[in-house]
């Protein structure tokens, strides 16, 4: 299991430190929110592009923006290594996923928790991570939806089927009660936001989410 810090819990005034207490974390969690796609305002590109320098990590951007079509070139060039599209924010999934591929990034389409698998069965051959939301986005520190880990398992039988390599993420709500119930599933990356920066030792928090995972 990899962990995936969100630095959407961590302080904004600090990020460049921040971002240096997690670095034993494989990956890095950015969440960039427009105020229209969900009710909170967070980062643009230049903040990827500030932090960028400052972390080796995989830079994860899970945009929830309307018509993230029109940020990709922004990010990718900004420096991020995987960018997340939600389905529900655009009416051209398949286009945006190419254009992420096109600049050289890893592309993952996130669902909701109201949104299905079926949903997006048809784009799966092109992604390389699928996100399940396991709150509703929008803020961090929400309790986790456990109907939503049904999803984690059908997507986790759907590659074994098929034959194909992406891999499955989490968001939202993973604590050390929670971790176990989504590496059960099947879960690959584990965002965790509140619980890694909400203590004093974020670092910490990490190794105590990837060694519970371990079981
Ligand atoms: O995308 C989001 C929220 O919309 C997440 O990445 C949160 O940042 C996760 O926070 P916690 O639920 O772990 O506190
Ligand atoms: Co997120």
């Amino acid at each position: 299991m990899k962990i995936a810090p969100s630095i959407l819990s961590a302080d904004f005034a600090e990020l460049k430190t921040e971002v240096k207490r997690v670095e034993n974390a494989p990956y890095l969690h950015i969440d960039i929110m427009d105020g229209q796609f969900v009710d909170n305002l967070t980062f643009g590109p230049n903040v990827v592009k500030a932090l960028r320098p400052h972390s080796s990590q995989v830079f994860d951007c899970h945009l929830m923006v309307i018509n993230p079509e029109k940020y990709i070139k922004a990010f990718a060039q900004a420096g991020a290594d995987i960018i997340g599209v939600h389905i529900e924010a655009t009416a051209h999934i398949h286009r945006v996923l190419s254009q992420i591929k096109q600049a050289g990034v890893k592309a993952e389409v996130v669902i909701n928790p109201g949104t299905p698998v079926a949903a997006i069965k048809e784009v799966l051959p092109l992604v390389d991570q699928v996100l399940v939301m396991t709150v509703d986005p929008g803020f961090g520190g929400q309790a986790f939806l456990s109907e939503t880990v049904s999803k984690v398992k059908e997507l986790a039988q759907l590659r074994l089927q098929a034959g194909l390599q992406f891999e499955i993420e989490v968001d939202g709500g993973v604590n050390a009660d929670t971790i176990k119930t989504v590496t059960a599933a099947g879960a690959d990356v584990a965002v965790a936001g509140s619980f890694v920066f909400g203590s004093d030792d974020p670092a910490k928090q990490v190794a105590l989410l990837k060694e519970l995972a371990q079981g």
